[in-house]
């Protein structure tokens, strides 16, 4: 019997699967099909959208499969699938039904915004099975999906050989090179993944806070904000969210003709990767004020009945603009662009320092400059200033941590005055800035040589027997408070 072209291909074998073709798995398995030279199997629970997915899109030659058994049975040999479901018990599902269908070597990718500790369990649930885990970060969004992600990669070095030459030609690419990445072992690629989502969550909320000071601060309209956002997108601020800031706030709403933004209701929701790296960063010990102050502002917008009553508590309210002549404005909208690159910037050190942080909490080796690298492209935070982060990293004599990389400082030196001045400024005018004014207090704290905490060490040892550390010797001392207050050295 000849076979026909078309059945030639029906015959072949699938070399990746991809499970849940919502928005980022169609994408991201139209991404393979074009890039890889791979022939991609899809699989959804819903059978009928990855049906719709091979429809749409015949030139990728998609192989449907109608449950995981049929799945398995439509791949090559070692296995690979990808699966892009939603993080937590859907993952768990997804993996126990390939788990099931699936034999030692084959490799399940959880591309998914899993917790880095359910990735951890998940690897050490799939040992004795033979079946290899990775859990990898993916940012990008839709349309980075399609046309080239950043991806973060956690698992052995073994599965990272494997899945490297497929994933190197669907990544992003930063001056040529690929921005995908083998950041450690187990958790490390989804726990770099959450950390990215929480300077993501923080240079959100900044962003946000230099549109509400434009807006209530100067009084201009959405349109004239966006060209400040499109102007900023040309210098040292050039980032993916400031560009996206700017073509939002140029767009209308077709129905009513408002400016998009005004139409949008004012609460922003979360899917945990914010909390998470708060969570973490408070476990960890590791300030990181700036995201912390993000996720607990989504929180407030979201807090109907208690925004309802505080409309009643006193205060000044942003109104009218404060008339101010075109100089004025201009070195205004100057200085709050300054306070927005000193607050991305310090976003970037409380990241990287809890990346640092967990790295040695978990054994995991994070070449830092070779991360920043892979977020020049592709994901949700590229921004030009990472240019400088991996330039500060790979440097000869590396910094101990970003802080003390020269372009922080420089940034620093340049931009303090501004951040200080628009914040002091905000206060005055009543206008919310958490993000803002919560990133002073972490510049000012980072630069106080002796500040409030030794008087809370001598309240914990005065109540609690806590004991404390003396400014001029060394040695752990407990003061006697309830008998002849003397001093004894533990
Ligand atoms: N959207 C984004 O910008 C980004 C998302 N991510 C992460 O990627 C993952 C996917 O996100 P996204 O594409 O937006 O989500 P979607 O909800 O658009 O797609 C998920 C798809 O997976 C299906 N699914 C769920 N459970 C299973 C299962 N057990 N077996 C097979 N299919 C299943 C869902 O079906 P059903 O509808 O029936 O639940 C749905 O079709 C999430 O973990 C998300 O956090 C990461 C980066 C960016
Ligand atoms: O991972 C992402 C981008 O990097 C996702 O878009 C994520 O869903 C964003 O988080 P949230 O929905 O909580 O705003």
């Amino acid at each position: 019997m000849t076979l026909t072209t078309q059945g030639r291909g029906m015959l072949m074998k699938a070399d990746v699967a991809v499970i849940g073709t919502g928005v980022m798995g169609s994408n991201l398995a139209r991404n393979l099909a074009r890039q890889s030279g791979h022939r991609v199997a899809v699989y959804d629970r819903d059978v009928e959208r990855a049906q719709k997915l091979a429809a749409d899109f015949p030139e990728a030659d998609f192989l449907v499969a109608s449950d995981p058994a049929d799945l398995a049975g439509k791949l090559a040999e070692p296995r690979v699938a990808i699966l892009m479901v939603n993080a937590g018990t859907a993952t768990d599902s997804a993996i126990s039904d390939l788990a099931e269908a699936f034999a030692p070597e084959d490799i399940i990718v959880d591309g998914g915004n899993s917790h880095f500790q359910d990735t951890i369990a998940r690897g050490q649930r799939l040992e004795g099975t033979g079946i290899e885990f990775a859990g990898v970060g993916i940012s990008g969004g839709e349309v980075g999906a399609l046309l080239g992600p950043s991806l973060m990669v956690g698992g052995s070095d073994a599965a990272w050989q494997r899945l490297r030459p497929l994933l190197e030609p669907i990544a992003a690419k930063a001056k040529e090179v690929p921005c995908v990445d083998h950041i450690g072992s187990d958790g490390a690629g989804h726990f770099v993944k959450m950390v990215h989502n929480g300077i993501e969550y923080a240079d959100m909320q900044l962003i946000s806070e230099a549109f509400t000071l434009l807006r209530d601060g100067l009084g201009m309209a959405p349109a004239e904000i966006a060209e400040v956002f499109a102007e900023w997108n040309t210098g040292e601020l050039e980032s993916y969210l400031i560009e996206i800031t700017a073509d939002v706030l140029a767009h209308t709403d077709a129905e009513t003709g408002a400016p998009f933004i005004d139409i949008v209701a004012d609460a922003a929701k979360a899917k945990g990767t914010g909390a998470w790296t708060a969570q973490t960063g408070l476990a960890l010990g590791v300030p990181v004020p700036t995201i912390a102050e993000a996720v607990f502002s989504r929180s407030l917008s979201s807090a109907v009945d208690l925004r309802a009553e505080g409309l009643r508590l006193a205060g000044p309210r942003p109104g009218a603009a404060a008339t101010t002549s075109s100089d004025e404005r201009a070195a205004r909208i100057a200085e709050i662009g300054n306070a927005l690159l000193l607050g991305k910037v310090m976003a970037y050190v409380q990241g990287f320092h809890e990346i640092a942080a967990g790295a040695r909490e978990h054994g995991w080796d994070i070449d830092l400059g070779a991360l920043a690298g892979i977020w020049r492209a592709g994901c949700i935070i590229r921004a030009r200033l990472l240019d400088r982060i991996v330039e500060a990293f790979n440097a000869e004599t590396r910094p101990k941590n970003l802080l003390a990389a020269d372009y922080v400082r420089d940034v620093a030196e340049r931009c303090q005055e501004s951040l200080r001045a628009t914040v002091v400024r905000a206060i005055g005018h009543g206008i919310a800035v958490p993000g803002l004014a919560s990133t002073l207090s972490y510049y000012d704290g980072l630069r106080t040589e002796a500040g409030s905490a030794a008087l809370i060490q001598a309240q914990r040892d005065r109540f609690g027997s806590h004991t404390y550390a003396r400014t001029d010797r060394p040695g752990i001392f407990h003061t006697l408070w309830s008998g002849d207050r003397s001093e004894v050295e533990i």
